[in-house]
């Protein structure tokens, strides 16, 4: 009885040695779970459901054969696959999640999401996250044809990384008030998310009640997940 997180695998032609990690870990651990849930940045761009790459087609029957093994698998967008949509969920048979969730497991309520949203400190993020999330400009980005997205795309991931390296670690990691407030409207004492890269489980006082927020690792060298049963909660790095 485990329900399995994992997130930021930023899954790329570049890196097969995470996909084929990926794929070991559908095969050998997922498919024993209750549950699995992707909490974001599964892919390292994505730039629509249209895109032909290989790795789409090749990651989409792995998860559906989840699926067909009575294994359900739940998808929250990331800051880089926030476009993926009900095509690609369809033929990996995801569901799909909104950026937060309170999920009942083993009668404990656990708030999910990505971890984007948690950064609020990264104003010059907060600022690209709100127009590239407007409905608008989504459906103007989908119609242009796909060279152009591409070119875009690689314009945008260049100069990521160039800001990226201008912030402080401290601005790209999350703000705990928004952390208590989050928890506070849901009102849950657990958290769990990715994106930050910054794996632990921190204990937090939540008005003098006890609170946890349970991080991520993103695949690099290793993969990362976090295992929820009946009796706890364990944050879990493995080769892949
Ligand atoms: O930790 C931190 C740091 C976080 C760093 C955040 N940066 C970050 O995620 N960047 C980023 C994310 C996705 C990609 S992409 O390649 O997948 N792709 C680019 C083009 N996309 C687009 C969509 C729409 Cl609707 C509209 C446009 C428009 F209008 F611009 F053309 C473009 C779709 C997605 C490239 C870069 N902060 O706390
Ligand atoms: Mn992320």
């Amino acid at each position: 009885m485990a329900t399995l997180f994992i997130a930021d695998l930023h899954l790329s032609l570049h890196e097969p040695a995470i996909t084929a990690g990926f794929l070991r870990f559908l095969r050998h651990e997922a498919v024993h779970a209750d549950a699995l849930y992707i909490l974001g940045d599964l892919f390292d761009a994505w730039i629509g459901d249209d895109d032909p790459q290989p790795l789409h087609a090749t990651v989409a029957a792995e998860v559906y054969k989840l699926h067909q093994r009575g294994v359900p698998c739940y998808f929250v967008h990331g800051n880089r696959d926030f476009l993926l949509g009900k095509r690609f969920a369809d033929e990996s048979a995801m569901t799909l999640l909104p950026t937060e969730t309170v999920l009942d497991l083993y009668g404990q309520k656990i708030l999910i999401l990505h971890g984007d949203t948690l950064c609020t400190d990264d104003h010059a993020y907060q600022k690209f996250r709100r127009r590239v999330h407007n409905p608008f400009i989504q459906r103007l980005f989908l119609r242009l044809p796909l060279s152009l997205r591409v070119k875009i795309a690689n314009k945008m991931r260049a100069a990521s990384q160039q800001a990226n390296q201008q912030k402080t670690q401290q601005i790209m990691d999350v703000n705990p008030e928004k952390v208590r407030e989050r928890l506070r409207h849901h009102q849950v004492n657990t958290l769990i998310h990715g994106h930050t890269h910054r794996p632990a489980i921190h204990q937090i006082d939540l008005d003098g009640a006890h609170a946890r927020r349970a991080v991520l690792g993103a695949w690099h060298q290793a993969g990362s997940m976090i295992k929820v049963t009946p009796q706890n909660i364990e944050l879990i790095a493995f080769p892949f």
